[in-house]
């Protein structure tokens, strides 16, 4: 990565976000400034005035201490408390030679773990991560898009474990279980160069029982299906077995062989932790802003938004069913004042479910009937926009990125290589025609016999994702997914237009019934009239004839 330049022109920059979480000292903060190749964050025992202090976005404990009290004086009376718990960020523009960029975004968890009870940090990050969807959902179905909207749905979380040696531990099962349903999880094991190989190896081993054991729907390095391309295949199968990485990471710069790198000392020697025979740092690196940065984008919005939405959308639709079956059932039903809904607000109406109060108003039923017919030619019109407003990938970033293949030496050594069919992680599957869950029960687990794979492939000759383009994108298969994404919105539409002809027709139904109503209440007031009429004509009859009796007399 050539340079780092703060926030100027973000229009064509591709969005990304990592969320970077774990036990405190797992080596979070080094890594993501080895990761932006700058000493950008702060580690929390340094003094921060020379730092970037991260935005923090939300904060939360379960007592009234804040985070800033309790690191500023230790105080045993207040030993008891928790710190809660942070969520910051941090964002980069990494651009390249060719004026690509990646707005690279960096969440940070601190707290995380520190708390005698943790619920609350899992509770605090699966909200953020859920709000993030939301923003997207309330964006979608806005009649007017906001053609400045951000995309902050984050793409991966990166889940530092302990360098414990033992397995995971509870926290770690729980968090990332339930942050699955919102994020692709890749677990890091932190701090590597505690370990031995053998330790290592037995380390990653228990990982990987456990990650089986508990189900925990971990990001797949699997090759789509329809992939043809052997040299993606093999990398896809080295991947595969090298999960979960075990990186060293280090702040200290240092130049080797003319390159730029890090380095931790120790008073044995140094390791360079772009080394692969050390650390899986540089590998990680090129995974997540290059070769895997599509899928991850994919997965994110194909897979977990999708499921996401679709359950946010069911929950509106049954709320919906309600209240149309409520319009007619209570058209008589006295008038109360609640607001209808609008296909501009389905996501906060999912949210708060208040759409199950809503009741019958004859003057908001013809309301609704026009913004729907309004909002149902909009939409139309709008849907093709979407794909373009969601995605920060136009036509013009495809152009201009490269995609760099394997050299003729590698093509050579995938052709030749047996590598055996990598074991995997119960969870996702890249290919976006294939559900989440039918691959989870169809994928093979690891076996108990899993080995720490020795090189198959030489690292060296992993694709070579440049370091001044640090991402790739996989045309064809981009080509695919839009049109998939156009079809998905293309059938929302024709959905949503149903819904809407579907009301409209009930509100015409119902003002009808009024108008019948009307038109009866008034012939029975002539009627009344007319009864009232007679009945003077009566009186006056008879004060005549009273009158004519008694001019006779
Ligand atoms: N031995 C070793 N130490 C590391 C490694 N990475 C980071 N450290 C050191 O571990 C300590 C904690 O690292 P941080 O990067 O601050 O860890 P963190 O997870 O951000 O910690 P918190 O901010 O407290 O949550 C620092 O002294 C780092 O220098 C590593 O790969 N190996």
């Amino acid at each position: 990565m050539s340079s780092y330049i703060r926030k100027k022109d973000t229009r064509r920059a591709i969005r990304f976000t990592i969320l970077v979480t774990g036990s405190q000292g797992t080596g979070k903060t080094s890594f993501t400034n080895a990761l932006l190749d700058q000493n950008i964050l702060p580690h929390r025992y340094e003094n921060k005035t020379n730092k970037n202090i991260p935005k923090t976005i939300t904060f939360s404990n379960l007592s009234s201490i804040t985070a800033a009290e309790l690191e500023q004086t230790f105080d045993p009376s207040l030993s008891n408390q928790e710190p809660g718990i942070a969520i910051t960020e941090t964002s980069i523009e990494i651009i390249d030679e060719d004026d690509s960029k990646i707005l690279l975004t960096v969440i940070d968890t601190p707290g995380f773990g520190d708390n005698l009870n943790n619920k609350i940090c899992i509770t605090e990050i699966c909200n953020f991560l859920e709000h993030q969807f939301d923003y997207v959902l309330a964006e979608e179905t806005k009649v007017r898009r906001n053609p400045r909207f951000e995309d902050t749905r984050v793409h991966v979380c990166l889940y530092f474990i302990e360098p414990t040696g033992h397995g995971l531990r509870e926290l770690d099962v729980q968090s990332m279980l339930q942050m699955s349903k919102y994020v692709n999880i890749i677990p890091i094991i932190g701090r590597a160069d505690s370990f031995t190989k053998n330790e290592l190896a037995n380390f990653k081993r228990n990982i990987i029982q456990d990650i089986e054991r508990f189900k925990i729907p971990v990001f797949q390095f699997q090759a789509d299906e329809s992939e043809t391309d052997p040299e993606v295949i093999e990398e896809s199968n080295y991947l595969s077995q090298l999960q979960p990485f075990a990186i060293i990471t280090s702040d200290i710069e240092a130049t080797i062989d003319n390159k730029k790198t890090r380095i931790r000392k120790y008073p044995w020697g140094t390791i360079d932790i772009n080394d692969t025979n050390f650390s899986d740092f540089p590998i990680l690196k090129s995974v997540i802003l290059g070769s895997q940065l599509q899928d991850l984008k994919d997965i994110t919005h194909d897979f977990l938004y999708e499921a996401y939405r679709t359950e946010k959308l069911s929950s509106v639709a049954d709320l919906q069913g309600e209240f149309t079956d409520s319009m007619i059932s209570s058209s008589s039903n006295a008038i109360t004042s609640n607001e209808p809904p609008s296909m501009s607000n389905l996501a906060e109406i999912a949210n708060s479910r208040s759409m199950a109060k809503f009741d019958l108003q004859k003057k908001q039923v013809d309301d609704l009937s026009n913004s729907l017919s309004k909002s149902t030619i909009q939409e139309e019109s709008e849907i093709n926009d979407t794909t373009h407003n969601n995605d920060d990938i136009d036509d013009d970033t495809s152009k201009a990125i490269k995609r760099n293949s394997m050299n003729s030496e590698l093509s050579e050594t995938a052709s030749q290589s047996t590598l055996a069919k990598p074991p995997q992680i119960e969870g996702y599957n890249k290919t976006p025609n294939s559900p989440q869950s039918s691959v989870a029960s169809n994928s093979p687990s690891f076996s108990g016999h899993y080995q720490v794979p020795q090189s198959q492939v030489d690292p060296k000759k992993l694709r070579k994702i440049s370091e001044t383009v640090p991402y790739m994108l996989r045309h064809e298969n981009l080509r695919t997914k839009q049109a998939k994404l156009e079809e998905l919105e293309r059938q929302h539409a024709i959905e949503l237009a149903k819904r809407a002809a579907e009301l409209e027709r009930k509100a015409k139904e119902l003002k009808l019934r009024e108008s019948v109503l009307k038109e009866r209440l008034n012939q029975s007031k002539n009627i009344t009239d007319s009864t009232d009429l007679s009945k003077s004509n009566v009186s006056i009859t008879s004060e005549a004839t009273a009158f004519v009796d008694t001019t006779e007399e």
